[in-house]
């Protein structure tokens, strides 16, 4: 069994008194790709952004490499090897893409490894952060994350809002960073046809609790538990 980098254990969190997330226990291993669906305000975003220590932690515990989290600033999880691409996509509109890029940087980070992950980036590399596309945000957006060489990568609702073009070259992009051997890959996405064929193991929340988890296969097997969780079912495939 593969060492868990992520571990919570009924996690309740929220916002000020609200609690959101209502006992949350899940366990993921090394290099695993996860997703995380449900419909829209069940708690996802609050789910990624209780795990960066971004919300107020009411009860339960976050580890990571067997590290509880509690009480530890979102930057010093950052430095552990946290990283999360937030649906807001946080850049800096008055910084130039490589400013952006360098503001990210840790370690041994270089900006040749960001331009040859999204070389549009490199030609963009003098242009403001507000004067990008919508693609090319999420894209910087992506590129600045890993520049803190996060082993843990969270990403919310990444194609939100992007052309389907763009979408097919981002879900490249996190297969090869699946793939590459370095990082464990948490995927909160709407597009559940995409989630589901990135994702090795899944989760359904409803109301802040997780209401299913297991292979994505079984849910590529039984749409049901889709239509009956998220209210949505498989696109039919390509004839
Ligand atoms: N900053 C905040 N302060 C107070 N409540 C919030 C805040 N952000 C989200 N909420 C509430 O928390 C609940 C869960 O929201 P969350 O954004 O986590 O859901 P979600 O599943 O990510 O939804 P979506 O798919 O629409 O992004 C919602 O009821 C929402 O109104």
């Amino acid at each position: 069994m593969p060492e868990a980098v992520l571990e919570l254990e009924g996690l309740v969190a929220g916002y000020g008194d609200t609690t959101v997330l209502q006992g949350i226990s899940l366990s993921v291993p090394k290099g695993q790709r996860l997703a995380v669906i449900g419909r829209n305000g069940v708690g996802k975003t609050t789910l990624l952004a209780s795990i960066m220590g971004l919300t107020r932690q009411h009860g339960g515990k976050v580890r990571y490499r067997g590290h509880d989290l509690h009480g530890l600033a979102p930057h010093r999880r950052s430095a552990l090897g946290l990283g999360l691409v937030p649906q807001t996509r946080d850049i800096f509109p008055s910084l130039s893409v490589e400013e952006n890029l360098i503001a990210g940087m840790r370690g041994d980070a270089s900006l040749d490894e960001a331009y040859a992950l999204f070389p549009r980036l490199k030609e963009r590399r003098r242009n403001g952060g507000g004067q990008l596309s919508g693609g090319e945000q999420q894209m910087l957006s992506i590129a600045r994350t890993l520049m803190g060489r996060p082993e843990l990568l969270m990403l919310d609702e990444p194609l939100e809002g992007l052309a389907p073009v763009i979408c097919d070259m981002l879900m490249e992009t996190f297969e090869a960073l699946a793939a590459d051997g370095r990082h464990t890959i948490v995927l909160v996405e709407q597009h559940t046809d995409l989630a589901l064929s990135f994702a090795e193991q899944v989760l359904i929340l409803d109301a802040g609790s997780i209401v299913h988890a297991g292979p994505a296969e079984t849910l590529r097997l039984d749409p049901s538990i889709l239509e009956r969780h998220v209210g949505v079912g498989l696109a039919a495939p390509p004839p």
